[in-house]
């Protein structure tokens, strides 16, 4: 493909993408996915040059642009190798038009740039959101030690003890350590999620918000496969991902559960009052991983970020009921708005005046109300608030 055809061919995909991000359709990477598939012609440069430009101008425009025409001009001014590939060739675009607008740049729709902002996150805090985010592996200590591994690369150490960093777009899934079962690719924030919920040996543990097991195997890995682990939550498809990798990882004791949602507790009753620790990794806007999905911010709205707050405050009290007296609950989100991290801690503890908030011990982060605030900036993980919450005894 010529540069010019890449340069369409991106216009085009960007066209699909913001009408899907408008009607709440496929993401960005199912629908470059499927335009690869459709085009054979593409070869393997071809696809990494498309992508970039699909990125890079998704990545520029920060409220939804109103076709992938502006979105590419917006990219051009921040890359002058592009603008001169509106050259009209054959398969290129169309020549740029006298006073044609490119859409508008920044960080995102205007209303979370405000929600951001009074949340604490603006300028360098904010702009890092969009960098591009490196690839951590978790290395897995049920059949390996970080100390012991061997990798085609070695990687670079990371706080969190089984942490290791690689450069983005390194093909792990190649590794035998990888298909072993050694390392689980996991951002190094999540592996400190992990970390602050001190699973041990012997415990029982429940992740209420399991998804396809991302935590839980790290859980696993904790509890040196002794205890019981339950792996629950609302979405077959998620849940039904996590027995084969947990096979793949030796880890035997977890548990999986369906929730039927609004009727969690049901299927939870025989473990009221039980759990000596509640993981609630709770759905919400993320905010914090916007490096991974950039186009998330068009899809976001007041309404459904007011569903997030609502479905969290359920879920926390739902954990805090399974929680022995003086057991804890771990909360986290990966997003860094105040009303989905440390306000809800604030509003739990509001609620449960003899509940004591505690800020998990983690190497990295900051204080933020009752928790820890891990950031792109400041920490180079995804954005996460984490919180440890105590049951009275
Ligand atoms: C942030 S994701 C969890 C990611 C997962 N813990 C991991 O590490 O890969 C939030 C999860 O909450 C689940 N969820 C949403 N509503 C729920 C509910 N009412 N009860 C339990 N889980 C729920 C979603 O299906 C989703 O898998």
């Amino acid at each position: 493909m010529t540069p010019a055809a890449r340069v369409q061919s991106a216009i085009e995909i960007l066209d699909s993408i913001i009408a899907a991000a408008r009607s709440q359709g496929a993401p960005a990477d199912r629908i470059l996915s499927e335009w690869f598939r459709g085009h054979r012609f593409a070869g393997s440069k071809d696809r990494r040059a498309i992508r970039e430009l699909v990125y890079g101008a998704v990545r520029a425009c920060g409220p939804i642009p109103q076709t992938g025409r502006a979105a590419m001009l917006r990219l051009a001014e921040s890359d002058a190798a592009i603008a001169p590939l509106f050259d009209g060739s054959n398969y290129g675009p169309a020549a740029i038009g006298v006073g044609e607008a490119a859409a508008e740049g920044g960080t995102a729709p205007q209303w979370l740039v405000d929600r951001l902002a009074a949340s604490g996150i603006a300028g360098d805090e904010a702009a890092a959101l969009l960098g591009r985010a490196p690839l951590d592996l978790r290395v897995n200590t049920q059949k390996a030690s970080r100390e012991a591994l061997e990798l085609p690369d070695a990687g670079e150490r990371l706080a969190a003890p089984n942490a290791l960093r690689f450069e983005t777009g390194t093909q792990v899934e190649q590794w035998p350590a990888y298909r072993e079962g050694q390392v689980e690719v996991q951002d190094h924030g999540s592996q400190l999620a992990c970390m602050a919920t001190q699973a041990r040996p012997g415990e029982t543990v429940i992740d209420l918000c399991a998804g396809a097991g991302g935590k839980t195997l790290a859980l696993a890995a904790a509890m040196e496969n002794s205890g019981a682990l339950l792996a629950a939550d609302t979405d077959r498809g998620r849940l039904s991902r996590l027995p084969p990798r947990a096979e793949r990882a030796g880890a035997g004791l977890i548990e999986s559960l369906l929730l039927n949602p609004g009727k969690e507790l049901e299927a939870l009753d025989g473990f009221v009052g039980k759990a000596d620790a509640v993981l609630v990794d709770a759905p919400c806007s993320g905010t914090g991983t916007w490096r991974r999905n950039p186009e998330a911010r068009w899809r976001l709205s007041d309404a459904e970020l007011a569903r997030y707050v609502a479905t969290q405050a359920r879920l926390l009290d739902i954990a805090s009921q399974l929680v022995r007296p003086g057991g804890r609950v771990i909360y986290v989100v990966c997003s860094l708005l105040d009303e989905e991290g440390a306000g809800q801690v604030d509003a739990f503890l509001a609620r449960n005046p003899d509940w004591q908030g505690g800020r998990p011990e983690v190497p990295l982060g900051r204080p933020r109300g009752q928790g820890m605030r891990l950031t792109p900036h400041h920490d180079g993980t995804d954005g996460f608030f984490i919180a440890s919450i105590g049951s009275p005894c």
